[in-house]
């Protein structure tokens, strides 16, 4: 069994510069109980847990499971604290930034990319432009579905920066689409989320999707 609740303090911390605010460590993910769980799906699918390459599998899946949703136990407002006053009223956005999350259905992989703009508020504040990946680790560390961890990274901008506007999208390409049921490889799902300005102006939201599109 893994007790090794420092690798797992690691883990986080390197989502957002070792400031937890989340549920303790051991509360938030039960290393010993993914063990016990995955031995028992090794059996049920026909396969010998004991073998040589089966031995620490479970052990393994475990430690890759408390990094998959390390996100559950990062409070995603403390990604945004650190914020600056700024002048600068116009859109910000950066393009790209790579997506890696868990579905919540079948607990497989999606990954892509996020675009993430927003449009600072009057008496508004501006993030570090790495915070906006950073946001996208602590959501995409949980399971999750698409459209909500779009929305939730658009929600948080325009909270906790009162911010004018925000809009977010996300391209991906999910694994339970392709190694199984549908089985259609390269599909892309495409969500967006837009708040704000973006929602009631036309152009601020075209502007957007046109250096979105820019490549
Ligand atoms: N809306 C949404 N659906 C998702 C996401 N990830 C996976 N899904 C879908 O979740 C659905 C779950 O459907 P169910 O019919 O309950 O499960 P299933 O029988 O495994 O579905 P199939 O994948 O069609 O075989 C599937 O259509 C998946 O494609 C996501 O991020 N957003
Ligand atoms: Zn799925």
């Amino acid at each position: 069994m893994i007790s090794d609740d420092d690798e797992l303090d690691y883990l986080a911390a390197r989502l957002v510069d070792g400031k937890l605010t989340g549920a303790p460590v051991e509360q938030a993910v039960d290393l010993g109980r993914i063990e016990k769980a995955v031995r028992e799906i090794l059996i049920a699918i026909g396969e010998d847990p004991d073998r040589d390459g089966l031995e620490r599998t479970p052990a393994r899946v475990a430690r890759a499971y408390a990094e998959l949703f390390a996100g559950l136990r990062v409070d995603p407002a403390e990604v945004l604290k650190t914020s600056f006053e700024a002048d600068h009223e116009e859109m910000v956005l950066v393009r790209d930034i790579e997506v890696m999350s868990m579905c919540e259905h079948h607990l497989l992989p999606f990954k892509g990319v996020a675009h993430i703009g927003y449009i600072p508020g009057p008496n508004g504040r501006i993030t570090g432009l790495s915070k906006l990946a950073r946001l996208v680790e602590v959501y995409a560390r949980r399971p999750q579905v698409q459209e909500r961890l779009t929305s939730q990274i658009a929600d948080l901008l325009m909270e906790k920066l009162d911010a004018r506007g925000a809009i977010v999208v996300l391209e991906c390409e999910h694994l339970c689409m392709e190694m199984r049921g549908i089985r259609k490889v390269g599909a892309r799902t495409v969500t967006s989320a837009v708040r704000g300005a973006y929602q009631t102006d036309a152009k601020v939201r075209a502007e957007a999707m046109a250096l979105i599109n820019a490549r």
